[in-house]
């Protein structure tokens, strides 16, 4: 955790202040900011580290290299500027070597989450994702991983299947038009409509509108922006959204509670009445019968954490990488007619059931080589993950570091190693996921969208069936275009990577 605690002999600014008139208050605050400026930059072990000035002596850096939306290009630049250790804050560091990056987040190694996490809410019931003491979060995520399991997860699939039903008869209505398809935009209606139906069984109405229902995708994005950059300085959060008068503005504008924490407490509720069967199959009954064997070990607000803190967590991180293949296999004609030849075989082999199973999508190697390297170019968290060296101190990429010291690692640089990924790990090519089975692994375990250690996303197994069997299958039954081919996605980073521009042309298609 960074010490903010340190302060500087002040006589003289108090002084300053006994005179009491604007001029000299304002000359104090400047001295005393400029001194402890300086204090942070010098009286620190990180002081040798390279980095940009005003990293060293604040935390605005970071703040405002996330609140420019782009938080993944400034860490990018900032590694090409300065090299594979930079300084990010007066108590915090960056590295961009996998190896170490590996290291960091490994389970056992006492690199815990820093406060960055404690802003994201609900603070009083915190979910997986959110939980920063480590004992507790082992506890919570004991007792899902059985209900996130794969072999769960597969039990779930019918859930995925209605969904998917649903995007491809609109897409239907579409290419039958001859429209043009903002496809992004449908990608995010249908990650967040199938995480309902797997968390509660219930769509949040986001297809079968068409629409942002209640505005609800765009209040979450601006809620990740939020938590993304408060986080870089989580003592804002007091000034901000734990301020009272902030709080009775929220309870004076918003009469109701956002569509999606409405929806679920309605469905805990039904369950809890019997008006519904907890035996439904979904997330939340699964979470429910935990709940049930072993109350002590995960009550029911944490069900409710749970289950609630999927939809955040997994709606648009799937719709990104989604996304992102997209477009990457789509603006690269060569890629999409190898992607194509390899689904259209498939068909022919009668490899491919009309409803995609996951074990036939894996079956694709160059399918599933072009889905890696999107989620090695675009990963979907588009800030770093934030951990602390524990109190003994720790020894990262041949340097010593004390306890407590904030470390960065972010996915976006990570991903762009040369020395793991090759030469040419700044470009989309999915062959080098092929061409080497040795180097193929050493790349893989060096890959971090999902994170790492005993904080690995647990949705991954959700987003990798969801996504390896709506993407063969949006391929195989539509012929899809750009319409801008040049065109970059537009790309913003809240806490998820967010994106739109993915225009296409869309045409039915039939192999035969
Ligand atoms: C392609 C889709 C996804 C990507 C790229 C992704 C990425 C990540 C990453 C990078 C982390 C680690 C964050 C950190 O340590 O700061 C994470 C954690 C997490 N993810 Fe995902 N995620 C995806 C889908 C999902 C889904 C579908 C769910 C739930 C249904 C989910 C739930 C979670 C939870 C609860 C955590 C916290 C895990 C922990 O701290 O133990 N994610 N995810």
């Amino acid at each position: 955790m960074e010490n903010y605690s340190q302060t500087v002999p002040g006589s003289a600014i108090g002084r300053l202040f006994l005179r009491a008139d604007p001029i000299s208050i304002f000359l104090a605050v400047v001295v005393f900011l400029t001194i402890r400026f300086f204090w942070n930059r010098y009286n620190s072990p990180l002081r040798s580290v390279p980095g940009p000035f005003v990293a060293s002596g604040t935390r605005l850096w970071k703040f405002w290299a996330t609140i420019s939306q782009h938080q993944e290009t400034e860490y990018i630049k900032l590694h090409e500027k300065y090299g594979p250790v930079v300084r990010t804050s007066p108590n915090s560091i960056s590295v961009a070597s996998p190896f170490a990056a590996r290291e960091i987040l490994s389970a056992g190694k006492g690199f815990h989450k820093t406060d960055f996490y404690a802003v994201f809410p609900p603070p009083e019931n915190p979910d997986i994702f959110t939980e920063v003491r480590e004992h507790e979060h082992a506890r919570k995520k004991r007792v899902a991983a059985v209900p996130y399991s794969m072999a769960t997860m597969q039990t779930l699939t019918p859930c995925i299947e209605n969904t998917i039903d649903l995007l491809m008869q609109k897409l239907r209505g579409f290419a039958e038009g001859k429209q043009e398809v903002a496809l992004d935009i449908w990608l995010h209606y249908f990650a967040f409509d199938v995480l309902g139906e797997v968390a509660f069984s219930r769509r949040f109405g986001f297809l079968d509108t068409g629409k942002d229902v209640e505005g609800c995708i765009s209040a979450i994005n601006m809620n990740q922006q939020y938590n993304a950059a408060v986080g870089q300085i989580p003592q804002l959060n007091a000034l901000l959204r734990h301020n009272p008068v902030w709080k009775l503005c929220q309870v004076l504008v918003k009469s109701t509670q956002p569509l999606i924490t409405r929806l679920a407490l309605d469905e805990l509720r039904k369950r809890k009445t019997g008006e519904v069967k907890t035996e439904r199959k979904d997330l939340l009954g699964q979470l429910l019968r935990a709940h049930e064997a072993t109350p002590e070990k995960f009550s029911e607000g944490d069900v409710f954490a749970v289950a609630h803190g999927a939809i955040f967590a997994g709606s648009d991180s799937t719709a990104s990488t989604m996304q992102s293949f997209l477009h990457h296999i789509l603006r690269e004609p060569r890629i999409y007619q190898q992607i194509m030849a390899e689904i259209d075989d498939a068909v022919k082999a009668g490899r491919l059931s009309e409803v995609v199973q996951f074990n036939e999508a894996i079956q694709l190697p160059y399918f599933q080589a072009a889905l890696k390297e999107a989620m090695r170019m675009r990963p979907a968290v588009g800030v770093a993950m934030a951990r602390q060296v524990p109190p003994a101190g720790a020894d990262i990429d041949g340097k010593w570091y004390p306890g407590g010291t904030a470390i960065d690692v972010h996915a976006w640089v990570l991903h762009r190693d040369r020395g793991v990924f090759g030469d040419d790990a700044a470009v989309f090519r999915p062959e080098r996921w092929l061409e080497d089975a040795d180097r193929a692994k050493v790349m893989d375990r060096h890959m971090f969208q999902f994170g790492g250690g005993a904080h690995i996303c647990i949705g991954r197994n959700l987003a990798l069936l969801e996504m390896n069997k709506v993407l063969p299958m949006l391929l195989r039954d539509f012929s899809l275009e750009l319409v801008h081919p040049d065109r970059e996605l537009d790309f913003r980073t809240y806490f998820f990577v967010v994106q739109s521009g993915l225009d296409v042309k869309i045409a039915p298609r039939t192999v035969v």
